[in-house]
C-alpha cells in the first residue's frame, strides 16, 4: 500500500475537524487500501511538518493550548512556502473563502495543481472566481481537483448530480446552501429576536464564515450557486451574475406572519438551465421538503428521468464538512492508479 503523503493548509473548525476525522477513520481508510500520513499542517502563524507523518492528537492538543499549530523553528511558514518546499501528493486546503481576490486559497490551490499535487477543498473563494482555470489547470497536470465540501457542506450535491446521477439533464436545482442563515432564522423565530443576537450562537459554533457578513448577506450562498452552475451545469459564471438578496432585512415579525399563513421564510439559492442565478428570502409552506430547520441544507434537483430528487443534511459544521473531504479523498485514492 502506498503512503499518500497529505498537508492541511488552514487548521481553523474544518482543518481540525479534517484532523479528528482522519484519527477516527485511519483503520477503515486503510482496509480502503488508502494509508495517509499528514506531514504538514499551516495556520495563519506558521507550520507544523514532520515528513515522517504528524502525530495529530499532539497538532489538536497544540493548537488548543497555544492558539497555534506551528512548531517554534517553523513560525511564519506560510502554506504556500509548505505546498512549494515539502514533498507531498494531496493539499487539503481549508483557509478562509476571500471571494475579493481568492484569497491564500487561490494561490494555494494554483501552486498546488502546478506542482502535479491532488487538491480536495472546502475553500469557496477560489472556486467562485476561477472555476475553469483552476479545472483546466488539474487537467492539464492529471490531478484530481475535489470540492463537495463547498457545496452544503456534508450534503451531497456536486457528486450527487455529477456522477450518481449521470445519464439525467439536471433542469435546475434550488436550496438552501446556508448554515449558519437556515440557524438564524430558525432560532430567530424561535427567541423572538433579531438576526443580530443569534449571529453570535452561530460564530460559536464554527459554523459561520470567517467574515460572517459572507453569510447574512447572501454572499456565501451566491458563491455555492456560482459553483454549481459551473461544475454542474458547465456554465461560465462568477459573483457577478447573482442576483443577491440576503436575510439582513428578515425580522421576527415578518417570521411570525408567515408563519400565521403556514409559512416560514427561507434564504433559497437557485440555478436554473436558462442561466438565472438567484439568491433571496423566500416564503416556503411549513412541512414542505425544503422547510428544513437549523444548520440543515436541502437541495431540490429537477431532472428529466428521475424527476425530482430531493437531499438535506448539515450544511456546515466541522466534523459533518470534513467528512465530504474525506468522502473525495477516498474517491480519489481508492482504487486508483496513482497509489
Ligand atoms: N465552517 C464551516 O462549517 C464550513 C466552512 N467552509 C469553508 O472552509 C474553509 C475553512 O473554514 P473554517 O475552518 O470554518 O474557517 P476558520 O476561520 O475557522 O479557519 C481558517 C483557518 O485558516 C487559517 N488561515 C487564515 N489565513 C491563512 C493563510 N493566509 N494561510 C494559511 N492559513 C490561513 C486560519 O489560521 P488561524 O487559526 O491562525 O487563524 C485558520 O486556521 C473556508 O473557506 C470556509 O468557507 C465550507 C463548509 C463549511
Ligand atoms: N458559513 C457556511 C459554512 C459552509 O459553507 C454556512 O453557514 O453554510
Ligand atoms: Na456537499
Amino acid at each position: 500500500m502506498k503512503v499518500v503523503k497529505v498537508t492541511i493548509i488552514g487548521f481553523g473548525s474544518i482543518g481540525q475537524g479534517v484532523a479528528k476525522a482522519l484519527l477516527m477513520k485511519k483503520a477503515e481508510l486503510k482496509r480502503e487500501g488508502i494509508d495517509l500520513s499528514v506531514v504538514a499542517i499551516t495556520d495563519s502563524k506558521g507550520a507544523a511538518i514532520d515528513e515522517k507523518g504528524l502525530d495529530l492528537q499532539k497538532c489538536l492538543q497544540n493548537k488548543a493550548e497555544t492558539g497555534t499549530v506551528a512548531s517554534k523553528d517553523h513560525l511564519g511558514m506560510t502554506g504556500l512556502d509548505v505546498i512549494q518546499k515539502i514533498d507531498h501528493d494531496l493539499v487539503i486546503e481549508v483557509t478562509p473563502t476571500d471571494i475579493q481576490t481568492g484569497g491564500a486559497g487561490l494561490i494555494n490551490m494554483t501552486a498546488a495543481l502546478e506542482s502535479k499535487k491532488d487538491v480536495v477543498t472546502s475553500n469557496k473563494g477560489p472556486l467562485t472566481m476561477k472555476f475553469r482555470e483552476l479545472s483546466n489547470l488539474a487537467e492539464k497536470n492529471g490531478c484530481a481537483f475535489k470540492f463537495e465540501a463547498t457545496v452544503g457542506g456534508a450534503m451531497p450535491v456536486i457528486n450527487l448530480m455529477n456522477e450518481v446521477m449521470a445519464g439525467n439533464e439536471i433542469k435546475s436545482v434550488k436550496g438552501i446552501f446556508n448554515g449558519t442563515c437556515n440557524y438564524i432564522l430558525t432560532r430567530m423565530y424561535e427567541e423572538k429576536s433579531g438576526y443580530s443576537e443569534i449571529l453570535t450562537e452561530a460564530v460559536d459554533l464554527g459554523i459561520a464564515e470567517t467574515d460572517p457578513s459572507y453569510d447574512v448577506e447572501g454572499i456565501d450562498t451566491a458563491c455555492k450557486v456560482v459553483i454549481l452552475a459551473n461544475a454542474v451545469f458547465g456554465m461560465n459564471k462568477t459573483i457577478k451574475d447573482v442576483d443577491i438578496t440576503g436575510i439582513t432585512n428578515v425580522t421576527y415579525e415578518a417570521l411570525e406572519m408567515s408563519a400565521k399563513s403556514g409559512k416560514t421564510i427561507k434564504l433559497i439559492g437557485e440555478v436554473r438551465k436558462d442561466g438565472k442565478l438567484s439568491v433571496a428570502p423566500r416564503l416556503v409552506p411549513i412541512g414542505h421538503p425544503l422547510s428544513v430547520s437549523g444548520t440543515l441544507n436541502v437541495a431540490a434537483v429537477q431532472t428529466d428521468l428521475a424527476g425530482e430528487i430531493t437531499v438535506t443534511g448539515k450544511g456546515a459544521g466541522s466534523l459533518e464538512t470534513a467528512s465530504a473531504i474525506l468522502s473525495d479523498i477516498i474517491s480519489v485514492y481508492k482504487c486508483d492508479c496513482k497509489t
